[in-house]
């Protein structure tokens, strides 16, 4: 029976059953010397067949050529490492055939000791020298016997024509018996190089172990060229970015120098305008003392403001306490409590400001405070609000200083630690009504009252004020700034009455009364200040406009200059209660700019457009 083969792949049966037929003694003599086998393979493939394998003269021929060369290869080259058998896996039958067949010149061959140990086969005639001529010719002999019958395509499988499978052949990694062909370079110079080419009767594992040493280097070659390119990289990097920050400081340079010169192309313009504005004569200050009840807004008056010279209204209101010369001398007074400008004053001398406030929903409001109180002249303004409004307060200006502590456990002991380096403090301005921080504002209320320092309190601050006056009450160094609705919030806690709205000069006294004596403005269109002895009216122009934050504006300002007329002493405010010079400035500077913003901008007026009006308005007002 034929057995079916599987194409060009031998099984090891089939293999075998080769290896007897062409082991036989009549098939080497044939073959021996002879160049014309064809005949010699129909023969092996016939009695093949009888043993029920179905090859080809060819297929034999090949299967023959490929045991062969493996078997040559394991002798000559490779039986010295000891592991023949698994190069060449009929070493011993091919052995056995090819030892018992003469070589060229009739003798026997002499063979390989068995590799693994194994018996000869037959007579041991010691370790054949490898790559010996002897052996060359014989390889050569035996390819050239197989010569008649090969083509292209059998090559493909003249060495490889077992059926194996991996269990059969598990991987090995062997030291290869030729030189590796690798790229020139330091690295690889000691492969070919002949000093360390070991001598041939040196055991196969130092050749191995030159290899894997070779191999190490070329790792560690690698290894190094990986670090010397990452290396040149990051220089490559960092000039890069020297580069790039030259750039961009060239155009930062370039983009100041062009701002300079739009400054100065601007000054130009305003120095024009401001000669023209001087040119016509401006309101003496005996005229700010002209009595008015400030004339409600109207567009002929709005039109007339337009137009350059801006003429500054003054106006106060006398209350029947007070005589007339008290009022034409508090505008001086403000005047007189300003610190000058000189070159002797150092950093924090015109004014520490601490502003109270700003928590997650009101940023704004401490802003405004704090800003304006830095325009108005002094040196440092501190904000002391939530941790989420901190970020947001801090985005809209880096000239204020922010602390994060106001909803933080201990933070009315974070606010006291820097109570002594501050000259006032305004409480209030976007605080909100959240039940800690109220208490905390109480906390730092009491702690600034224990250190004298003169306390300004509007908005939700007064809210707070509104529910326990007493935390207040009789502190004369403070100052509340109610709105309308503030102020009667607070006239009712404390007179237990509704505001009488005929008469709000008595309203603004008694209050003040009420409230031991501390400095009252009553906000509004007439804005109404009162110690609890004398009732200061401001109705100095403004605008109809109405925007949120001007009562921040007020209060920061109203916090410098409560801190510098207290400061001036008595001498400077003519005897007068210090507060009340310092709210009649705020007021009257609050008013200016709101004045100058809404000429400019009219409707679309803001309080930011008005904290950019401060610094010109007080200047209008106090320094001309
Ligand atoms: N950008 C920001 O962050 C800003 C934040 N801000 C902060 O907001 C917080 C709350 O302040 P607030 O003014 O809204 O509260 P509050 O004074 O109780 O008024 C409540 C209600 O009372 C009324 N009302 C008010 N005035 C009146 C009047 N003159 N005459 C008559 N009624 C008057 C009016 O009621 P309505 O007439 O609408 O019914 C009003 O809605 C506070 O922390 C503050 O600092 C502001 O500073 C703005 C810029
Ligand atoms: N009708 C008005 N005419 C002119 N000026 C006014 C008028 N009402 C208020 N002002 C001025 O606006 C300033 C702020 O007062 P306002 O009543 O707006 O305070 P507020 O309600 O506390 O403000 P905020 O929006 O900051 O809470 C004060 O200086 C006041 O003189």
């Amino acid at each position: 029976m034929i057995t079916n083969t599987r194409g060009f792949l031998w099984s090891d049966l089939e293999t075998r059953a080769l290896l007897e037929i062409w082991g036989e003694a009549d098939v080497q003599s044939a073959l021996d010397g002879n160049f014309r086998n064809s005949h010699v393979y129909r023969d092996v493939a016939c009695r093949l067949a009888e043993l029920g394998f179905e090859r080809t003269p060819e297929q034999c021929r090949i299967r023959i050529k490929g045991l062969k060369r493996q078997y040559y290869q394991a002798r000559d080259g490779l039986k010295k490492n000891g592991h023949a058998r698994k190069i060449c896996k009929y070493y011993d039958e091919m052995d056995r055939i090819l030892s018992c067949r003469g070589g060229p010149d009739g003798a026997p061959e002499p063979l390989a000791p068995p590799p693994d140990g194994a018996q000869p086969a037959g007579p041991l005639a010691g370790p054949p020298t490898p790559g010996t001529p002897h052996n060359s010719r014989e390889v050569d002999a035996e390819l050239d016997e197989d010569a008649e019958l090969e083509s292209p395509r059998d090559n493909f499988t003249e060495d490889s024509g077992e059926c194996s499978s991996y269990a059969d052949h598990p991987i090995k990694v062997e030291c290869p018996p030729f030189a590796i062909p690798v790229p020139p370079g330091d690295g690889f110079k000691e492969i070919n190089a002949p000093t360390i080419t070991p001598p041939l009767n040196q055991p196969k594992r130092s050749k191995k172990r030159h290899a894997n040493l070779t191999l190490d280097k070329m790792m560690e070659k690698f290894l190094q060229q990986s670090v010397d390119t990452e290396e040149k990289f990051y220089r490559y990097e960092e000039q890069r970015l020297k580069i790039e920050d030259k750039r961009r400081e060239a155009e930062h340079a370039r983009e100041l120098q062009m701002l300079q010169m739009l400054g100065q192309m601007l000054a130009g313009i305003s120095s024009t305008v401001s000669q023209r504005s001087q040119s016509i004569p401006a309101s003496p200050p005996q005229r700010a003392n002209h009595r008015s009840y400030g004339d409600n807004f109207n567009y002929n008056a709005m039109t007339a403001a337009l137009s350059p010279p801006i003429v500054i209204e003054r106006s106060f209101s006398l209350h029947r306490t007070h005589s007339l010369k008290d009022m034409e001398n508090i505008f001086q007074l403000v005047r007189n409590v300003i610190p000058p400008l000189t070159g002797k004053r150092h950093k924090g001398q015109d004014g520490r400001i601490g502003i109270v406030g700003g928590c997650q929903e009101y940023t704004g409001a401490p802003y405004f405070a704090a800003i304006t109180a830095l325009k108005v002249g002094a040196d440092l303004s501190h904000v002391f609000c939530t941790k989420d409004a901190a970020t947001v307060i801090k985005s809209y200006s880096p000239e204020l200083i922010v602390h994060p502590v106001l909803d933080s456990p201990n933070a009315v002991h974070e606010v006291e630690k820097w109570l002594p380096r501050l000259h006032s403090v305004v409480i209030g301005p976007g605080l909100g009504r959240d039940e800690v921080l109220l208490e905390n504002a109480k906390g730092i209320i009491e702690k600034s009252k224990v250190k004298g320092i003169p306390i300004v309190i509007d908005a939700d601050g007064l809210w707070l004020i509104s529910q326990q006056p007493s935390l207040i009450q009789g502190y004369q160094r403070a100052i509340l700034t109610p709105n309308y609705m503030e102020f009667s919030r607070l006239y009712e806690a404390m007179l237990r009455d509704p505001v009488d709205s005929s008469d709000h000069h008595g309203c603004v006294l008694r209050l003040s009364q009420a409230m031991g004596n501390l400095t009252i403005v009553q906000k509004g269109e007439r804005d109404l200040i009162s110690d609890g002895e004398k009732v200061l009216v401001c109705s100095h122009e403004g605008s109809s406009r109405r925007c949120g934050g001007q009562g921040d504006l007020l209060s920061g300002s109203l916090g410098v200059l409560a801190h510098w007329a207290f400061l001036a002493g008595a001498e400077k405010t003519n005897g007068q209660n210090p507060f009340l010079v310092a709210a009649f400035g705020a007021c009257s500077l609050t008013r200016q700019s709101n004045h100058q913003a809404f000429q400019k901008f009219g409707r679309s007026m803001t309080a930011s457009d008005m904290v950019s009006e401060v610094g010109t308005a007080f200047n209008k007002l106090f320094e001309t």
